[in-house]
């Protein structure tokens, strides 16, 4: 039994699928990133990749046929000689100087092109509906965002033009190489295919060595974050030692990864001279055998240029295989990516919408039916009207319903089935930015966004000046305490950090939304993490942020929502009731029931 719970605790799914097979048309669609720079950056690039590629491929004939050609028909003095060494010189710096621009331009190119597909990728996801994110992490949706798009990096800046910059100069080396001389290019290629399936194989193993390092590291740092995230947990309950046995075991795994894939990247290096050493062997027997038998017609030129384009050869052979890696990888991130980009959002503007004039703020639910799954009904038959101006409290047990209806209102979600209107007007028909300009929420659990108290408020309507902010602040009582920091108004702030206590942080989100100014006002919990003393001191304050507006206030503190102009009580996706606090106080139904048992278990 203990085992088996050790096993259960610190379960760490981990989403990715590191690599996937090629797929012509999901590259063809990545490539398709390249387009924007493809009459600008991308042929310059290509152009000097193939200029930077020709010299180096001329270098070995310049030297072995031209030059040692000239000695050994003895037509060149030494001072012919020491012209030649320096135009050599002076190739070798081209190439270099082209080499130079070549990788710049495409660093460039591949970050331009991480920079569009991150961007395109952000704000996709910044459009989609509540029902993408219920089914996922915030972590996992960070993975793609982040490590996905580092790993396409890797093949837009070195990958691709590596590729085509490899397959020119081997195809250049082998075309010169059966030019000079036929039979020493046969003779010499016949292990090619032997080093490249060796390469493959010892590529692939370093491939998954990696592959593992990966996902170790993955595991330590989600274990390292929820270890983090949860220390306050971790500490009262006494559940250091677990956590640190379990941290040694997969601290340990990663160290053994490491070690298991520098070893096997170790043995790359000396195969790849390995194999330039053979061919060179094979140069010098079967060359000289050449040379020395009448009628080849191979000179010790063509054998000395032989010798440069040997030693040239084998880089890009082991590159090759490691391109190939990256496109796997390649494929498997792209697939994570455009699964991201493919999904629609299920809420959106129709083309005809209509934009939000003059809004009154009643708010109507015809028939309204909804699932969050399809599966269990979490609103049943709803008909309510929400009354412009009025205050409305929804009540009723956990679960029966009262955020799906708020999250129905500024359509995070669309009813399943009936319609819900906002001054008789499917909020279908209505832009969905401009119903939510008129739609605010102000929840329980208040979101620090990092910055300034000021900037925190701001967010409710970013063109309110500094005036606008401080007013909102007072009229809602938090200029109190936020005038009692030492910076005021200018004090830093972040989510989870502990500047402010949970009833500040709602009072920083009711001064935002009186700064929004909604027609419609949603207040969830809002009240409930503060206490009764200071909730009274607030009361003034809400009564200002509720004027003139039409408020949706969840309490499961009852006492908060008395004086509410309608009281909606709910119970398992059903409205079992509504009136004024007295006219259900009389009707002694659930609403009843419910009162008295809070009142009860406040005397207790
Ligand atoms: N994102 C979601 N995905 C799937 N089911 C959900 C989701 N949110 C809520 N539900 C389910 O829908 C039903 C109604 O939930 P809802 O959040 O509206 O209740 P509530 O009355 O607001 O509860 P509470 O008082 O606890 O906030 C519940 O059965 C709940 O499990």
């Amino acid at each position: 039994m203990e085992e088996v719970r050790k096993k259960t605790r610190f379960h760490y799914p981990v989403e990715q699928i590191i690599e996937k097979p090629f797929n012509w048309k999901q590259m063809v669609r990545l490539f398709n990133f390249l387009k924007p720079y493809a009459k600008t950056l991308l042929p310059k690039t290509i152009l000097m990749m193939l200029f930077a590629t020709a010299v180096r491929l001329a270098i070995p004939i310049f030297i072995g046929v031209f030059a040692v050609g000239q000695l050994e028909q003895g037509v060149a003095t030494t001072q012919d000689m020491l012209i030649y060494a320096t135009i050599v010189l002076g190739l070798y710096a081209v190439s270099y100087i082209a080499n130079y621009f070549r990788i710049r331009w495409m660093n460039q190119l591949g970050q331009f092109v991480i920079f569009d597909i991150r961007k395109k990728l952000f704000d996709h996801i910044q459009h989609l509906s509540h029902r993408f994110f219920d089914k996922r992490s915030a972590g996992s949706i960070l993975v793609r965002v982040i490590n996905d798009v580092n790993s396409l990096q890797d093949l837009f800046t070195n990958g691709v033009i590596n590729l085509l910059m490899d397959i020119v100069m081997l195809l250049g080396i082998v075309a010169i190489l059966f030019y000079l001389s036929p039979e020493l290019a046969v003779v010499i290629l016949i292990i090619l295919p032997i080093m490249f399936f060796i390469s493959t194989k010892l590529r692939r193993k370093i491939r998954r060595a990696w592959q593992t390092v990966r996902l170790r590291q993955s595991r330590l740092n989600s274990h390292l974050n929820e270890s983090i995230q949860g220390i306050r947990v971790t500490q009262a309950y006494a559940q250091e030692h677990e956590n640190m046995d379990f941290f040694d075991d997969v601290n340990t795994q990663n160290y053994e990864s490491w070690r298991e894939a520098t070893k096997q990247n170790a043995m790359f290096r000396p195969f790849v001279e390995m194999a330039s050493a053979i061919g060179g062997a094979i140069l010098i027997w079967y060359g000289a055998f050449l040379i020395q038998s009448d009628g080849s017609g191979l000179t010790l030129g063509v054998f000395v240029s032989f010798a440069f384009y040997i030693g040239m050869f084998w880089e890009p052979i082991s590159r090759l295989g490691q391109v190939y890696n990256q496109l796997l990888v390649g494929m498997a991130s792209s697939e994570r990516i455009f699964e991201f980009l493919d999904e629609e959002p299920n809420v959106k503007s129709k083309k005809d919408a209509k934009p939000l004039t003059d809004v009154k703020g009643k708010m109507v639910f015809k028939d309204v039916e909804f699932s969050y799954d399809d599966k269990r009904m979490a609103l049943k038959g709803i008909n309510l009207t929400f009354e412009a101006g009025t205050t409305i409290a929804l009540v009723g047990h956990t679960g029966s319903g009262k955020s799906t209806i708020v999250n129905l209102m500024s359509r995070f979600y669309d009813p399943t089935k009936g319609e819900v209107l906002l001054d008789d007007v499917n909020l279908k028909d209505i832009k969905v930015d401009d119903l939510r300009s008129h739609v605010s929420y102000v929840l329980q659990d208040t979101f620090i966004f990092a910055g300034t108290i000021m900037e925190n408020i701001r967010f409710g309507n970013p063109h309110a000046s500094d005036e606008d902010v401080i007013h909102a602040a007072k009229a809602i009582g938090a200029d109190t305490f936020i005038s009692k920091l030492e910076k005021g108004y200018a004090t830093e702030v972040e989510e989870q950090g502990s500047v402010l206590s949970v009833g500040e942080r709602q009072l920083l989100s009711f001064a935002r939304a009186l700064l929004a100014d909604p027609k419609i006002l949603i207040l969830d919990e809002a009240t409930a993490s503060i206490d009764t003393e200071t909730e009274l001191k607030i009361q003034e304050g809400l009564k200002t942020l509720l004027a003139g507006r039409t408020a949706i206030m969840i309490a499961h503190r009852l006492s908060t929502i008395r004086d509410s102009d309608n009281i909606i009580v709910l119970e398992q996706g059903n409205v079992m009731e509504q009136g004024t606090h007295i006219e259900l106080m009389t009707e002694k139904g659930l609403y009843y029931h419910l009162v008295k048992s809070q009142y009860a278990a406040i005397k207790e």
